[in-house]
């Protein structure tokens, strides 16, 4: 058994884990802000003031099961994915309908041996047991139904699963042929945490992946919600629902760094669902939205420490230059700004902290030589590499002096030194293997990007070294007043919290910021925003719309090669950073760079691979950041099965055909299905939804009836 054991984990493990293929359903009805704003009155309050355009929204035939349904079985039709090749389900949602029995539970009717599910009735009932108390006051929109029959099969359920929602194999590639014997997926089962469930799901998907335990297959997340708020709310208008479905595995085409990764946890009553009869949830919107502020600001000091003690980030070097895109959970539009204007403070944050700390300890050493060498390098290398937020007035001067100084002086910060730190050496084999033993990767590599912008920083300086070591006065956060005296490694820790909510509820800095980075925002925030942008809030799904926005919005050309970072949230409070870098067929990003690897050309004349339709076979290095030229190239073949790609993925997502297909409805429809969603929590049983079937697209699952035990049956139409 030992022997075993000890076999498997000498096998080489699986590499470049991350999304293979991902697939969103959103309902096909969907109401205008336009229209929300002149029925509540506020004209521009939902469109410019939150930045949204529209919301999504469903009838109580469709709930977060019948949405990870559709979303899940779509995907497999349209990667042609048998379920046979999935080994691990993970299911992240927030409206759950039962403290029991799982989401999970009901997608598993998809992946039985017997036959594919087009409808999940319940299999013959047990012994009825009384029924438990119902309110007596029905409310007027409930419709009861005689109790359902024990299996049935309707016309729609017999009918093939096609349609807008669902082509299958759009892919073009046919599932593998299925082994003789399988089991279902029974590994993972559903995620809570408010919207941070699905990464939770994501991450714990690729954890298996990367497992001794992991079998060789697939792992799937699906992630569905249902976000209503009460009508009259300030929430009412950053409602929306639907669902995304992820496959997870090896040679993906969306690989998580596991480097990247930067995050927050704290306790806090902001947006919650206390036990009741109603799908609302208690929000304290202003504490949500500095929560997920505040979020942004731990996560990249964490990502940021992180990334600095293994070596990928010098001392001042801010880590928006090393992305092509951000992608965010996005509530609202407008919050999505505000983070990227966030992490834009906290690298600029970084950037004066390293000249700080170069000044402090040169004024400690007391050396002209020590100011001209440290203080200079560190500072030329921030000035360049973070002119995110350009000090106004002296210490604008004074990094523009160290920036020149230090080109003089032909200071070179690839020959820092590679710190071990926390990061251990697992984190420099992956730097090492994933970028061709170039451990730094410190190269400014979008500073087309970095906008000029004149700030206010007033305060500041308070966080920035001073020259004295040893015990240190930490400020308090943000207006608190006075500090208090601790050691070194408190006191960093305490400066670093400190800093990461600086000013945070300074709404002139916020709005600065968001002014401030209007161009950045252009350049790394609009391409995922754009559908969310359309849809509303979706919970545990928003962020990855986020992320099929960006890939149908760019494609393979526009991603392959780059690092894109993805701010996760979910209130209560748990969020993290974390960077995925995106691996493609085209030689768009190589060409524009110049850069190429024999090694990696002859790596992908296999006939599996992914990736080898560029012509002669030989395909170019994609090349990590903005391609702008001197970046490290990564040493891979990109995604082996050729139904994984970037190409596939944008190809399946059909973005543009999909949303022109919604139909619009008046304010009042909304509130109407919405009532009837709300009355749907109260119903006695048995129930029988009244929204109705015509808006349900084919292809898509939505809810029969619920019976007399509270059961649900999803039919596929
Ligand atoms: C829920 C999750 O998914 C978890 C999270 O991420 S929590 C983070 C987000 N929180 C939520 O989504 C909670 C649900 N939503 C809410 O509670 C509320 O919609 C909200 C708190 C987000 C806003 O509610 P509100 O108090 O009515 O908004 P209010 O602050 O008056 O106005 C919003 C913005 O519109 C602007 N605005 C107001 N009226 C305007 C008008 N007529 N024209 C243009 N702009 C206008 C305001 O100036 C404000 O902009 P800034 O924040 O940039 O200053």
């Amino acid at each position: 058994m030992m022997e075993r054991l000890m076999h498997r984990a000498a096998q080489p493990r699986p590499k470049a884990v991350g999304i293979l293929a991902l697939e969103l359903y959103f309902p096909s009805q969907k109401v205008l802000m336009t229209d929300m704003e002149a029925a509540d009155g506020c004209p521009g309050k939902y469109t410019v003031g939150l930045g949204q355009e529209a919301m999504a929204f469903c009838s109580d035939r469709e709930d977060a099961v019948s949405q990870a349904l559709t979303a899940a079985a779509a995907l497999m039709d349209k990667y042609g994915v048998g379920p046979w090749e999935i080994g691990h389900l993970q299911v992240a949602t927030e409206s759950g309908l039962d403290r029991s029995k799982s989401i999970k539970s009901h997608l598993m009717a998809l992946f039985s041996p017997a036959a594919p599910a087009a409808s999940t009735a319940p299999a013959a009932p047990a012994a009825p047991q009384p029924p438990p108390p119902q309110p007596s006051a029905q409310p007027a929109s409930c419709q009861t139904n005689a109790p359902t029959p024990t299996n049935p099969t309707s016309p729609a359920s017999a009918s093939p699963a096609t349609g807008a929602a669902a082509t299958p194999s759009s892919t073009g590639a046919a599932a593998r042929p299925p082994p003789t014997s399988w089991g279902p997926p029974a590994e993972g089962a559903d995620v809570v945490h408010a919207c941070f469930g699905g990464t939770a799901a994501l991450l714990a998907a690729a954890a298996w992946v990367e497992s001794s335990r992991w079998d060789g297959r697939l792992a799937m997340v699906v992630c569905a919600d249902v976000a209503l708020y009460a009508p009259g709310s300030a929430a009412r208008a950053t409602g929306g629902c639907g669902a995304a479905a992820m496959l997870v595995g090896p040679d993906a085409p969306l690989v998580l760094d596991p480097l990247w990764y930067g995050t927050h946890g704290q306790h806090a009553y902001d947006f919650y669902k206390p036990l009741g009869s109603l799908p609302y949830p208690t929000v304290d919107g202003a504490l949500t939205l500095s929560q997920y502020l505040g979020s942004v600001g731990h996560c990249a000091v964490q990502l940021a420490q992180r990334l600095q003690a293994a070596g990928e980030l010098q001392p001042g070097e801010g880590l928006l230059p090393h992305v092509c895109a951000f992608v965010g959970h996005a509530p609202l539009n407008k919050l999505l700004r505000k983070g990227l204007g966030r992490l834009a403070l906290m690298d600029e944050l970084r950037r004066r902290e390293a000249v700080a700390a170069a000044a402090a300890a040169a004024a400690v050493a007391g050396t002209a030589a020590a100011v001209a060498g440290q203080a200079v390098g560190a500072a030329a290398g921030a000035a360049k590499d973070t002119r995110l937020l350009t000090p106004a007035g002296p210490q604008r001067q004074e990094a523009a002096e160290a920036e020149v100084k230090a080109e003089e002086g032909g200071e070179s910060r690839e020959g820092a030194a590679l710190e071990g730190g926390a990061a251990g050496e697992w984190a420099q084999e992956w730097v090492q293997e994933q970028h061709q033993g170039h451990p730094s990767h410190s190269h400014a590599l979008a500073p087309h990007l970095v906008p000029r912008l004149e700030l206010d920083l007033g305060g500041l300086d308070e966080f920035l070294p001073r020259p004295s070591a040893g015990t240190t006065t930490v400020p308090m956060a943000a207006g608190s007043g006075g500090g208090c005296s601790v050691g070194p490694a408190a006191a960093a820790a305490a400066a670093a919290a400190a800093a990461a909510e600086w000013r945070l509820s300074d709404k002139s800095l916020e709005g600065a910021l968001v002014e401030g980075t209007a161009a950045l925002w252009q350049e790394l925030g609009e391409d995922a925003a754009w559908l969310q942008r359309q849809l509303g809030n979706s919970y545990t799904a928003s962020v990855w719309q986020g992320l099929a926005s960006l890939v149908w919005r760019r494609g393979d050309a526009g991603l392959a090669g780059r690092r894109l970072l993805l701010f996760s949230f979910g209130s209560g409070t748990l969020a993290a950073l974390l960077g995925f870098v995106a691996r493609g067929c085209s030689a768009g990003s190589s060409s524009s760079n110049g850069s190429s690897s024999s090694a990696a050309a002859s790596n992908v004349k296999d006939g599996s691979s992914g990736c080898h339709g560029n012509g002669d076979g030989a395909k170019q290095l994609p090349v990590a950041g903005g391609g702008n030229g001197d970046g490290p190239a990564f040493l891979d073949p990109g995604p082996r099965d050729p139904r994984f790609t970037l190409e596939s993925i944008q190809r399946v997502l059909d973005l543009d055909a999909r949303l022109a297909a919604r139909v619009v409805r008046s304010v009042a429809d909304f509130n109407g299905v919405a009532a009837q969603v709300e009355a749907s929590y109260r119903c006695p049983l048995p129930y029988t939804p009244v929204g109705d079937l015509a808006a349900v697209g084919r292809g898509v699952y939505y809810l029969a009836a619920v019976d007399e035990l509270g059961r649900r049956r999803y039919e596929r139409k």
